[in-house]
């Protein structure tokens, strides 16, 4: 049976619950008193927020710095988020050489650690994006290209008309799928800061097929009410997270956590006007 698009199960869940959140999960150990803790709440914010989210998003970063344990419970938060029918993008921004790239496909696109979707790093070139992009397609999987990221420095070299090039790709590797399929939206989907609120609308444009992942909302300062120019006109078509902002809302407490993801999803909503 052909597995149903990352996208479409993306849409659908947005849809359905009426929420363009993605909830990030990062924890980072010096926020709590021990590991287990950590656990227990990470897990607790997981269940607590499922409810105003459309996907979520662990870095590998936080569960990597936690060693074999901290990689662990990213499977089971990856479990866990299956239970609830929550769409996963894995935050790897993995990219290497295509040989490279085909082993880091098979682990988080295909393997038995996969999640749905994973970022990826285009540094090395566009042919180096086809390993992912075929595992994601015949997985019904889903990769986020980093276009244009949200930190202050990516100016350093996306500012070099970088990122344009990046989206013209994006747009390219997506156009047959969608030609086939007849969908609106392809398996490549692109990274683009929500803390560019000025330039969504020229990404937008650039990349119509593109589902855009709009990280920065909360912590780096992006506000819910500047980013509609992400989405395509029937609101569907991107998703913003936040991470420090949901998982460390008032100091730790679980309801603060489900109160900060849902109140980011009503100002998303208002924003769309929905
Ligand atoms: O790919 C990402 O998610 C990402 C891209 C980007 O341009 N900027 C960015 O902040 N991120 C990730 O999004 C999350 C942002 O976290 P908060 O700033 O705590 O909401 C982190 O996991 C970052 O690694």
């Amino acid at each position: 049976m052909t597995p149903t698009p990352f996208a479409q199960r993306l849409t659908e869940r947005s849809l359905t619950l009426g929420t363009r959140l993605c909830l990030g999960l990062d924890p980072r150990l010096d926020a709590y008193e021990s590991r287990d803790a950590l656990r227990q709440h990470t897990l607790a914010v997981l269940d607590g927020c499922a409810p105003y989210a459309a996907c979520v998003k662990p870095q590998f970063a936080f569960y990597e710095a936690l060693g074999l344990w901290g990689m662990q419970l990213l499977e089971d938060l990856c479990a866990a988020a299956r239970s609830l029918d929550l769409p996963i993008i894995l935050d790897g921004k993995r990219g290497d050489i295509g040989s490279t790239a085909a082993a880091y496909a098979q682990a988080w696109l295909m393997g038995d650690h996969a999640g749905d979707a994973l970022t990826v790093n285009p540094f090395l070139g566009a042919e180096t994006l086809t390993p992912f992009v075929e595992a994601a397609q015949a997985n019904g999987g889903a990769v986020f290209v980093l276009v244009k990221t949200s930190n202050p420095g990516q100016a350093d070299f996306q500012g070099e008309g970088v990122s344009e090039r990046v989206a013209q790709v994006v747009a390219r590797l997506g156009q047959d799928e969608v030609e086939r399929s007849g969908s609106e939206l392809s398996s490549v989907g692109a990274v683009v800061g929500a803390t560019h609120p000025q330039e969504l609308a020229q990404w937008r444009a650039a990349m119509p097929h593109a589902l855009l992942l709009l990280p920065g909302l909360g912590a780096q300062g992006a506000k819910a009410a500047d980013l509609a120019a992400a989405f395509l006109p029937d609101g569907t078509g991107a998703v913003v997270s936040a991470s420090r902002g949901i998982q460390y809302a008032h100091a730790l407490d679980v309801d603060a956590a489900g109160a900060a993801a849902k109140s980011f999803r009503d100002e998303l909503n208002a924003a769309l006007k929905l």
